[in-house]
């Protein structure tokens, strides 16, 4: 198991953002999904050591979470913000050199960064900056990449570009991605969704590789879940008329409601 989180307890005053919390992901990518106030942030928060949890244990890989060291750990949060002039290539080879690994030219490559190496920050559009903030993360090799909302304010190809990098980086570097949006992501490891603080569905190898989270669309077709036949319809030139993700509160009413199988229209 990559991280096994077992009856981790966190409260602010008289709110419980986590109620003891057990749940395992298995190695490779996988998500921690949640709607608002789920605990996501809390938990995050504790695995970057910003918050320290009132009871329970954490592992990675089988040894204490907290006495891993932290250049094994990699981290993107949504609200990211680097210094407006730093350059793309310069400041990845900084973080590489204080991990000990120089990856940097393929991270470059599986972000799609070539053209932009010696660009600033302030110079890049939203979504590359999204593809800076996260290749950061995995500069240097780490064994293990946390990544909040990586999709967030991306449109769909960046989107699509950076499920490809996921899934290109998880040979080597497991991935946990923490989101409210399943977002396209089809072929995952594993799969926690906490609600209300609390463990509602923790899914791995097949059950969780058929979840999916998104729903596409099109005139004469509805595209669930599947991020292949998306593409081949776009490249076909046809144009959805909205793309929508899939949220886990959907997935909590289906299972609340007893049925489990997603609908594949
Ligand atoms: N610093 C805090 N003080 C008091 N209550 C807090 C604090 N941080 C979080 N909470 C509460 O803990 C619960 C879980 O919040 P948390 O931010 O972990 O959830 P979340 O799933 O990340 O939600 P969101 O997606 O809205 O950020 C919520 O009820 C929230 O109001």
């Amino acid at each position: 198991m990559l991280l096994e989180c077992s009856n981790l307890s966190k409260s602010y005053g008289d709110v419980q953002a986590l109620k003891g919390v057990t749940f395992s992901l298995s190695r490779g990518l996988s998500l921690i999904l949640g709607p608002n106030g789920s605990g996501k942030t809390t938990l995050i928060k504790i695995l970057a050591g910003i918050t320290k949890p009132d009871g329970g244990t954490l592992k990675l890989l089988g040894k204490n979470y907290f006495e891993v060291p932290r250049s094994d750990i990699g981290f993107a949060f949504e609200k990211t913000i680097l210094p407006p002039n730093v350059r793309v290539e310069g400041y990845l080879r900084a973080v590489a050199e204080l991990r000990g690994e120089d990856n940097v030219d393929d991270i470059i490559e599986i972000f799609g960064l070539g053209k932009h190496r010696t660009k600033r920050f302030r110079e890049l559009s939203q979504g590359y900056k999204r593809r800076f903030i996260a290749a950061m993360a995995f500069a240097g090799g780490p064994k293990v990449v946390f990544l909040d909302e990586p999709f967030s304010n991306v449109d769909i190809i960046a989107k699509i570009e950076l499920v490809e990098a996921f899934f290109e980086l998880r040979k080597k570097i497991d991935i946990v991605i923490v989101s409210h949006v399943l977002a396209g992501l089809k072929d995952v490891d594993s799969l926690v969704l906490l609600h209300g603080g609390q463990v509602i569905m923790n899914v791995f190898g097949n059950e969780a590789k058929t979840l999916g989270g998104f729903r596409a669309v099109f005139p004469d077709e509805v595209v669930e879940n599947d991020i292949n036949r998306l593409v081949e319809l776009i490249r076909s030139g046809k144009e959805p008329m909205r793309i929508e993700p899939v949220f886990p509160e959907e997935f909590i009413q289906r299972k609340l409601l007893g049925g489990w199988n997603i609908r594949q229209r």
